[in-house]
C-alpha cells in the first residue's frame, strides 16, 4: 500500500494522479498513471489515437472518475469532492463540448453562460460586469467584432476562439484543451498557436493541459510532455526532455526524426 497523501504535498499541484486506471469492460483505457501538474506549469499530451488523451482529460476535468488509483484536483480527492463545486474552477474544451453549443445561441452569451454553467441558456439575464468580461476574453482571442453573431454561423477556427473564451470565463485554475486546433487550416492553426502561446507565457493564466496529435501545434511557452501509448505512460517530464526523436518513435512506433526551429517542434518519418 502506498503512503496517504498528505495535504501539504497537494499545495502546488492542480493535478495529482497516483496509480490511476480506467477500465471498461475488459480494456484497460488507462493503466498505471502517476502524473502531477503544478500551479505554473503548461502540458502537452501526446500520442496515437487511442492511447487515452480524452480519457486522461475527462478524469483532470472531473468528468470521469479512475476504476483504480486516486486522482486530486486543486487539492480536492474525486469522490470525496462535490463535482459540481470543483468544475467551475476547470477551463474545458473540446469538440464534445463544441458539438453541445446551440447554433443560434450568441457568441457572447456561450461564454457568459459557463459562469452559470450551462449551456443554450440564452434567454438569462446576465450581470453586465459578465457580459464585459466575455467581450475581453472575446477581444483577447481576437474575435470581439463576433460576440452578437450565432455560434453556428462561426467558422471552425473562430467556434474553438469562442470555447477557449468561454472556458477562461470562470478564471479558472486549470484549463484543459482537447485537439484545439483540430480541423483549422493553416493560417488557423498558426493564428491558435500564437494566442496560446501568449496565454503559456503569461505568469497569471492558470495551468494548461494541451491534448494534440502533432507536435507542430505545440505552442511556444509550453514547459512539460506527456507521451502516451496504449493507455500508459510511454515518457513524462520537462518538454525539452520528453519531446525528442527516440521518445516520438517510441510512442508512434513509428520511425520519427524530430526538429526543432526556434521554439517550435517538427516532426515526420525517416
Ligand atoms: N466506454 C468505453 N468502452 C470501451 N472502450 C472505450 C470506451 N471509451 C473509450 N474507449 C476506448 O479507449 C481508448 C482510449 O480512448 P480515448 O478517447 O481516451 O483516446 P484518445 O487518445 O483521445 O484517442 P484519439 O486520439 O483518437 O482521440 C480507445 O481505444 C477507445 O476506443
Amino acid at each position: 500500500m502506498s503512503e496517504p497523501i498528505q495535504p501539504s504535498e497537494l499545495d502546488d499541484l492542480v493535478v495529482k494522479m497516483a496509480a490511476v486506471g480506467v477500465r471498461r469492460g475488459k480494456n484497460d483505457l488507462l493503466a498505471d498513471l502517476d502524473w502531477n501538474v503544478e500551479l505554473d506549469e503548461r502540458w502537452v499530451v501526446l500520442g496515437p489515437n487511442g492511447a487515452g488523451k480524452t480519457t486522461l482529460l475527462r478524469l483532470a476535468a472531473a468528468e470521469l472518475h479512475p476504476t483504480t488509483g486516486s486522482v486530486h484536483l486543486l487539492g480536492e480527492k474525486l469522490g470525496r469532492v462535490d463535482i459540481f463545486e470543483l468544475r467551475p474552477r476547470i477551463g474545458f474544451t473540446s469538440a464534445a463540448i463544441a458539438g453541445r453549443v446551440p447554433g443560434e445561441e450568441m457568441v457572447r452569451d456561450v461564454v457568459v453562460s459557463a459562469g452559470y454553467a450551462v449551456l443554450g441558456r440564452w434567454r438569462e439575464v446576465y450581470d453586465t460586469l459578465d457580459t464585459e468580461r466575455a467581450d475581453e476574453l472575446l477581444a483577447a482571442l481576437g474575435i470581439g467584432h463576433l460576440a452578437e453573431r450565432t455560434f453556428g454561423t462561426l467558422s471552425e477556427g473562430e467556434r474553438k476562439r469562442a470555447l477557449i473564451a468561454r472556458s477562461l470565463m470562470t478564471d479558472p485554475e486549470m484549463l484543459l484543451l482537447d485537439e484545439p486546433a483540430a480541423g483549422l487550416d493553416l493560417g488557423g492553426r498558426e493564428d491558435l498557436v500564437a494566442r496560446l502561446s501568449a496565454l503559456a507565457l503569461d505568469p497569471e493564466a492558470p495551468a494548461m493541459v494541451l491534448v494534440t496529435h502533432h507536435v507542430e501545434e505545440i505552442p511556444p511557452g509550453f514547459t512539460h510532455a506527456l507521451l502516451l501509448r496504449e493507455g500508459r505512460a510511454v515518457v513524462s517530464g520537462l518538454i525539452e526532455d520528453v519531446v525528442t526523436s527516440e521518445n516520438l518513435s517510441k510512442t508512434f512506433d513509428q520511425d520519427l526524426l524530430l526538429q526543432r526551429s526556434g521554439d517550435r517542434y517538427f516532426a515526420r518519418r525517416r
